[in-house]
């Protein structure tokens, strides 16, 4: 588990209107990389293009690279099913199904890969999605109860238990805290560091401590004006963009005079 991306060249748009513009960078397996940046500066617009997922809104579309290792996953005869599978996401607000039990929602996204599996083998992948998402202990004793019934810190933790049981390469995180309280964020913030083990992580995040205390990389993305696309402005280590960077802007944007 846990493969490098590599990206070159990178435009999206929405129709006409370039959102983001010729962005290159590498994002390290097994570390946790931070896009921070102000807002409408294209942070989840770029990270839904590393799975294809703003291909969802039906007028986005992209030009560039994305590798992940050595598969283009813009390649023409690549299915975006299929890069979903190896790199899956955690939005903003805890989005468990609703109806579904616990133990469902955990294995809904395997079933749908593997039609005729065993329930012991069903049972084994969910228990080890909720050891990996730091939820078993709360849920074992109610997994036939509704995922929505948990806090939304749980709720959130059972949506990264979603995301593992299938056993992805990368996990995209789109400001996965912003819904939840203290204590949960920080819950969720020990999970990543704990997942890093094993996965590429991108998170996208307003919060600069968050930035500060769960990455290893950081990119700050920037608006050059309004109407403009944004850009990557610069990427590093976390210790150095929050204490030495190289751009005035990132200096900026981090002390807190701009954005
Ligand atoms: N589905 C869409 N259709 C058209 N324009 C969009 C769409 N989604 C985002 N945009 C535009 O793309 C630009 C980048 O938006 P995006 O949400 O990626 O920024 P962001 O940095 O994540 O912002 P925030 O921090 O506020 O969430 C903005 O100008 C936004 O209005």
């Amino acid at each position: 588990m846990a493969k490098r991306i590599d990206v070159s060249g990178l435009n999206v748009y929405y129709g006409d209107f370039l959102a983001v513009e010729d962005v290159s960078m590498t994002i390290e397996p097994r570390a946790v990389t931070a896009f921070i940046g102000s807002s409408g500066c294209g942070k989840s617009t770029f990270l839904r293009t590393l799975n294809r997922m703003h291909e969802v809104a039906p007028n986005a579309r992209v030009d560039g690279k994305v590798m992940l290792d050595d598969l283009d996953i813009y390649a023409p005869e690549v299915d975006p099913v299929a890069v979903r599978r190896e790199i899956g996401m955690v939005f903003q607000q805890p989005n468990p199904f609703p109806t579904m039990s616990i133990y469902d929602n955990v294995i809904a996204g395997s079933k749908l890969n593997n039609q005729r599996m065993s329930k012991s083998n069903a049972d084994d992948i969910v228990e080890r999605a909720l050891r990996d998402a730091n939820l078993w202990d709360e849920v074992k004793d109610r997994l036939a109860k509704p995922g929505s019934g948990l806090s939304g810190g749980q709720q959130q933790r059972l949506c990264i238990a979603r995301a593992v049981a299938v056993q992805p390469e990368v996990l995209l995180m789109d400001e996965p805290c912003s819904a939840l309280d203290p204590i949960s964020t920080l819950a969720i913030e020990d999970l990543i560091a704990s997942l890093k083990e094993n996965y590429t992580i991108c998170i996208v995040t307003h919060n600069m401590q968050q930035a500060a205390r769960v990455s290893d990389q950081t990119a700050f993305f920037n608006l050059a004006g309004t109407g403009q696309p944004g850009r990557l402005i610069e990427m590093g280590e976390t210790n150095k963009i929050f204490t030495k960077p190289d751009k005035k802007e990132t200096e900026n944007y981090i002390t807190g005079r701009f954005g």
